[in-house]
């Protein structure tokens, strides 16, 4: 049977939904200036070597000839592990290189404008406090919301990004969770040792820039965090 290009969208969309609802631990996200001197194509290598099944490239200082160049190479490489590949911010760059989606802060382009155009991205959005994920959770129940994921965060202190200053802790996640039905993931200074205390807290997806960027062997790092989340959130959370 020959599928027309609605249904073939669909097949896509339902297959990035899927990795992302039952494959992503760890989500590794980029930064080449925080890799201990490695290139963003080679901090790709380590990570899909190591087993990610979710990859963002996120570089606010490249031209837009390097980026779209870098894209392309995210797209291929991802392709051919079975991972997705989502795109900070950059709509344009996202579209041009086929990319599986796009995440988004607050202050980026809004999800249902992205969504008009791309019916079978995966769109992810930064939350930063109770109220963002209060408010999107409104927009879910309303049936308006185009976000397929969103992001709580920052929770521990992180020097990744500038300008960040509050930071919300484990504690109050599982509440905040609470108030939107979509999954979502983790971000800020997350590191190894914060794997039990947020499984704990019912997180199942964790976003790190630099516990994975500058770890001495990035592939082992990836696959020690794959296997240590999958490890921790299979057990009943009161033996962790
Ligand atoms: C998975 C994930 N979560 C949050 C962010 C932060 O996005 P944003 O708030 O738009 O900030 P920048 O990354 O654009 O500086 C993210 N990138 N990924
Ligand atoms: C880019 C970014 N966004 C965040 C958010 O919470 O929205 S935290 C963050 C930095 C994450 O880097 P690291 O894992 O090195 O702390
Ligand atoms: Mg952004």
């Amino acid at each position: 049977m020959v599928k027309d290009g609605k249904s073939r969208q669909a097949d896509l969309y339902g297959w990035r939904r899927k990795v992302l609802m039952d494959e992503v631990t760890v989500y590794p996200v980029c930064c080449e200036q925080l890799s201990a001197g490695r290139s963003d194509k080679e901090w790709l290598d380590n990570v899909l070597a190591g087993g990610a099944k979710i990859v963002q490239l996120r570089d606010k200082k490249s031209d837009d000839r390097l980026l779209l160049e870098k894209a392309k190479y995210f797209r291929e490489k991802t392709r051919e592990a079975g991972a997705l590949f989502l795109i900070n911010d950059r709509f344009d760059i996202g579209l041009l290189a086929d990319s599986d989606g796009i995440h988004v802060g607050q202050g980026d382009l809004p999800p249902e404008e992205i969504r008009r155009l791309t019916p079978d991205w995966i769109i992810g959005q930064s939350c930063n406090d109770l109220a963002e994920v209060e408010a999107l959770g409104a927009q879910v129940q309303a049936g308006s919301s185009a976000v397929d994921y969103y992001n709580i965060g920052p929770i521990y202190r992180t020097d990744t990004k500038e300008g960040l200053h509050t930071f919300l802790g484990a504690g109050d996640i599982q509440q905040i969770s609470a108030a939107c039905p979509l999954p979502f993931t983790v971000m800020g200074g997350i590191k190894w040792d914060h794997i039990p205390e947020l499984a704990a807290a019912g997180v199942r997806r964790m976003a790190v820039v630099t516990a994975i960027s500058m770890a001495a062997d990035m592939q082992a790092e990836t696959r020690r965090w794959i296997d240590e989340i999958r490890r921790v959130t299979t057990l009943p959370v009161n033996s962790l």
